[in-house]
């Protein structure tokens, strides 16, 4: 891992013991995307400024002992990430993914780096909800469709994270037809116009 990103990481939140935890991540992400089609062939280039620093943020938003559901976790972003700061740091994290290979991936890299998370493999509209302090998504859907996704785990009292990039307002706008919410957006780190939308309640109109 170069120093700079070292450096980014721990600005962003993560601890310092956690940085080996991400390297063994991303080293099985290396293995197994050449077997399977994980992430995009030009993806690895920048997996550690673009996805693990993305995800990184997270972990500076969430506390120590942190219950986490993260959905649509693709190949671990942010869930794994947040997963290896749970190691370090205490709480869990569950991930809620519905392709089997993607799946089978974010169980082996549980496995072993023997980290404390689990797998649900489901849509996330069948998922059981169970009582989280907060709930996460990268990359899944525009707000409106989003908030109804995590209705089920904020209704129980969950605080959302999401990141969203630049037409973060414009969703904000469209989802006020059908939410109200308390929320507050956090500039993002390695997206210029991108937010971590912080959103701790979220009621339908
Ligand atoms: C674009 S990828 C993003 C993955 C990851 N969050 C990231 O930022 O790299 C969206 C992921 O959500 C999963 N997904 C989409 N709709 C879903 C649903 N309704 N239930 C469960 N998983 C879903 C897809 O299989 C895919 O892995």
């Amino acid at each position: 891992m170069q120093r700079a990103i070292e450096t980014a990481l721990i600005d962003a939140g993560v601890s310092r013991e956690t940085l080996p935890l991400l390297e063994g991540y991303v080293g099985l992400l290396d293995d197994w995307r050449q077997r399977m089609n994980l992430i995009g062939p030009r993806e690895m280039d920048t997996i550690w400024e673009r996805h693990v620093l993305d995800s990184a943020q997270m972990a500076g938003l969430t506390t120590a002992e942190s219950r986490i559901v993260d959905i649509g976790s693709g190949a671990g972003f942010p869930g794994l990430v947040l997963a290896c700061e749970a190691k370090t740091r205490g709480g869990d994290v569950t991930m809620v993914e519905t392709t089997g290979k993607k799946c089978a991936f974010l169980q082996a890299v549980i496995s072993e780096l023997a980290l404390p998370a689990k797998v649900v493999r489901s849509r996330i509209e069948n998922a059981k909800a169970e009582r989280v302090d907060f709930i996460t998504a990268r990359a899944l859907a525009p707000l409106p469709k989003l908030l109804g996704y995590a209705n089920p785990w904020m209704s129980k009292g969950a605080t959302a994270l999401f990141f969203k990039g630049e037409r973060w307002q414009e969703e904000l706008t469209d989802a006020s037809d059908y939410w109200t919410l308390r929320h507050e957006a956090i500039p993002s780190r390695t997206s210029e116009r991108g937010v971590i939308l912080k959103i701790e309640e979220a009621h339908r109109v």
